[in-house]
């Protein structure tokens, strides 16, 4: 069973009222990257290739939208998230990105994960997106799992 909105905002810090949709929370954008230089997934390890940050530039003097042509950036969201016990977490893009030929990649968000996340945006045409802009949605299902979460990314940009 997926939970309600108001139940993934529990798990999700700091939250507005706006950002609680039926059926999840909305993320919104606090930075977005290019990479630079290539990572690697080994059998033993990976590594994250360097990333460039992209600074908001639309041009008029609006310090607070990022102007992103076509290609694949690394975006990093601005709320901590957990994981409670006995969930999984999943992010889609919010349907507005989408209809403006945008698409985010994600991947599983694993029980007992806390942390600023990251998601991979696809841009096919060329897009604003001011900081802090809602641009996606958070859901919980409840899961069963063995263990929690305990890699790299546990407590990543949590201060
Ligand atoms: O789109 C996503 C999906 C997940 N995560 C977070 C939550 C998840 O729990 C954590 C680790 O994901 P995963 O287990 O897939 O990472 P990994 O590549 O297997 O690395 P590690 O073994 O160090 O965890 O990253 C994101 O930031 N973005």
């Amino acid at each position: 069973m997926y939970e309600s909105g108001s139940f993934v905002a529990e798990h999700v810090d700091p939250v507005t009222a706006e950002q609680v949709q039926p059926n999840g929370v909305d993320l919104t954008v606090e930075a977005v990257f290019e990479q630079r230089e290539p990572g690697r997934i080994g059998r033993d390890g990976k590594e994250i290739g360097d990333r460039q940050r992209r600074h908001p530039e639309a041009g008029d003097g609006d310090t607070d939208t990022f102007y992103l042509p076509p290609g694949g950036y690394v975006l990093q969201y601005a709320e901590t998230i957990s994981i409670p016990d006995g969930h999984v977490g999943f992010v889609y893009p919010r349907s507005s990105l989408m209809r403006n030929s945008c698409m985010l990649n994600t991947a599983v968000w694993d029980a007992g994960y806390t942390g600023k996340g990251e998601g991979l945006l696809q841009v096919h045409h060329d897009v604003e997106l001011e900081r802090g802009a809602r641009v996606a949605q958070l859901v919980l299902a409840e899961g069963d799992h063995d263990d929690t979460y305990d890699g790299s990314y546990q407590g990543e940009r949590v201060e």
